[in-house]
């Protein structure tokens, strides 16, 4: 079966997507015998910017493997290009061919919310919450189209280094969204006003300081995944106000810029948060609380399990 890009979209629901996701983060954490997630491998080809990246994993539990492949080619759009192949576990057989774009794009903005429910569940409980997205690519439209699918925003913010590219989303939702204003640059105060950030970019260098923040903002930084990329500064990664939570501490210490480059402790896993109401609620109001992705096997694993099984479904009515 193959699931192109369209059919992605179309067809892989959110909510059974952020189930799938919590299960196999806390599964992850717990290091549960039953899924095993190798380190992944990224190739850089000549120029060492682009790369070639090889993500697998696999759940005997649910009784399924997956491996997703993908270029890396900031600069050429889609920047992100290579498909996701779902497994059975028990007997080997091919199941699911699909596009990566939109898995790898979905799975990453449905990872950001389920961090923004864990760390910040008392932003999503204000009506006049604000939010704010750097970045206007395909990361940044995803995150767009997920958090607002998924929460009412009182008012949301978009910047981005092309400016035409953050008026082009403005105005791609201005039929839904009629409470979405541009940034012209950083150091606009109104990003002084979010309550929830999105970083998704792939910049070397750091667009967010300390002072840029309020305190108790959530930041989702989606962007970086090489030692050279960074997005936020090191007075806002080690700050005491601040509490940094990663997808994977393995894959983080040895691909988010942020935490290399800062040294700044990590505090927990996401997957650690998973069931675990009282370190949620322990967080106080003041904290900034910073979730750092890099992606990892597993989420893209949770999307085509979510995809198959739902297109299966459909088949059998
Ligand atoms: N954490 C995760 O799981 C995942 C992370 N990523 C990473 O997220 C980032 C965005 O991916 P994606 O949206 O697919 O890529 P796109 O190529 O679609 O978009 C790139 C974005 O980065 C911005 N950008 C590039 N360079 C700079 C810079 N120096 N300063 C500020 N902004 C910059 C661009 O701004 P403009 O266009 O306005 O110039 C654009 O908004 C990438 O680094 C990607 O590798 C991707 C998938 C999963
Ligand atoms: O997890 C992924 O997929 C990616 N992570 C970093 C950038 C490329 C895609």
């Amino acid at each position: 079966m193959y699931s192109d890009e369209f059919t992605v979209k179309e067809n892989l629901s959110l909510s059974p997507l952020l189930e799938v996701l919590a299960d196999v983060f806390h599964r992850y954490s717990k290091h549960d015998p039953s899924l095993e997630q190798p380190l992944r491998s990224i190739l850089p080809i000549n120029d060492q910017q682009n790369a070639l990246l090889n993500l697998p994993c696999i759940d005997t539990q649910r009784g399924y493997m997956c491996v997703k492949t993908i270029t890396s080619f900031p600069g050429i759009l889609p920047a992100i290009d290579g498909v996701v192949s779902l497994f059975n576990s028990n007997n080997g057989r091919l199941l699911l061919i699909a596009d990566a774009k939109e898995i790898t794009a979905r799975r990453t903005a449905a990872v950001s919310f389920l961090a923004t429910k864990l760390l910040a569940s008392n932003k999503l409980k204000n009506e006049n919450a604000v939010l704010t997205i750097l970045g206007c690519g395909v990361q940044g439209r995803v995150h767009l189209d997920v958090f607002t699918e998924l929460f009412k925003w009182n008012k949301i913010y978009l910047w981005s280094r092309n400016m035409t590219h953050a008026i082009n989303l403005q105005s791609d939702y201005s039929s839904k969204l009629n409470n979405i204003e541009l940034l012209e640059n950083l150091n606009d105060n109104r990003i002084l006003q979010s309550d929830v950030i999105c970083t998704c970019t792939a910049s070397k260098e750091a667009l967010l300081s300390l002072h840029q923040v309020k305190k108790g903002v959530h930041i989702n930084a989606v962007g970086s995944f090489r030692a050279t990329m960074r997005e936020l500064a090191d007075d806002l990664m080690l700050s005491s106000d601040t509490t940094v939570i990663v997808d994977s501490k393995e894959s983080a210490m040895k691909e988010a810029g942020e935490i290399i480059q800062s040294k700044a402790e990590i505090v927990a896993e996401l997957g650690e948060l998973i069931e675990n109401n009282e370190f949620c609620d322990g967080i106080s109001k003041d904290k900034i609380t910073i979730f750092k992705s890099v992606g990892m096997a597993i989420e893209d694993l949770a999307a085509a399990i979510v995809l198959y099984e739902y297109l299966q479904e459909c088949r059998e009515k």
